[in-house]
């Protein structure tokens, strides 16, 4: 398992090792063990799984909300998607930056998520299946949206992406007061 530091602190790009033989492959996809080695102490408690049929479906910006605040390990598990976070921890150094990172079932690369960040996604091919865990239940009162369009990150998306009501009607950032504080970690 490889473990790449981002430029967002406390985001990370993992790539699990990956056993190949004539059938296909084998792969640890999650570890406690591996993640406690990495330094990474995160309890997941639920697993999620969602399919997007068509390209250029974008779910997000999101966020939990404490106490209810979720961090998120995310990977892609049928087709290809451009998963994208902004850090919106009050007071971070790189407050307001986001990161674009391409996952894939090709690639079987991961993004941990850290408590503090808005998490969206662009899928770029048809029946993408991104699955991810997350460290706290879901919560509809802490669930919230800020525009995907409102954080200056290009999608790169010839067409309108297919978003959902909630998502067309969610806060832009310039409007939105983060609940999230940086804590130096
Ligand atoms: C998130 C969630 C949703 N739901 C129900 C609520 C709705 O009836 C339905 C669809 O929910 P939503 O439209 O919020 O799903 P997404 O647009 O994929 O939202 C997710 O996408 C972005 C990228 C995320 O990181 C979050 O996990 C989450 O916000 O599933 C549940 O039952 N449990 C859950 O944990």
């Amino acid at each position: 398992m490889i473990v790449s530091e981002t430029a967002l602190p406390g985001a990370l790009v993992i790539e699990p090792a990956r056993h190949g033989d004539h059938r296909g492959f084998f792969s640890e996809s999650w570890s406690r063990r591996r993640m406690e080695e990495a330094g990474i102490d995160l309890d997941f408690v639920q697993d999620n799984h969602s399919l997007s049929t068509e390209v250029c479906t974008l779910r997000g910006l999101h966020y939990q909300a404490p106490p209810h605040a979720q961090a998120k390990l995310v990977r892609c598990g049928r087709g290809s998607l451009t998963d994208v976070i902004v850090d919106v921890r009050n007071g971070s150094p790189t407050y307001g930056q986001s990161l674009s990172v391409d996952l894939s079932f090709d690639n079987g690369r991961q993004v941990l998520v850290p408590i503090g960040f808005l998490h969206g996604f662009i899928t770029r091919e048809p029946n993408t299946e991104i699955v991810y865990k997350v460290s706290d239940y879901y919560s509809a009162d802490c669930d919230g949206a800020v525009r995907w369009d409102s954080c200056g990150i290009d999608w790169s998306c010839d067409t309108d992406p297919i978003i959902s009501p909630k998502d067309a009607e969610a806060v832009p950032f310039s409007d939105w007061q983060s609940p999230f504080e940086w804590t130096g970690a």
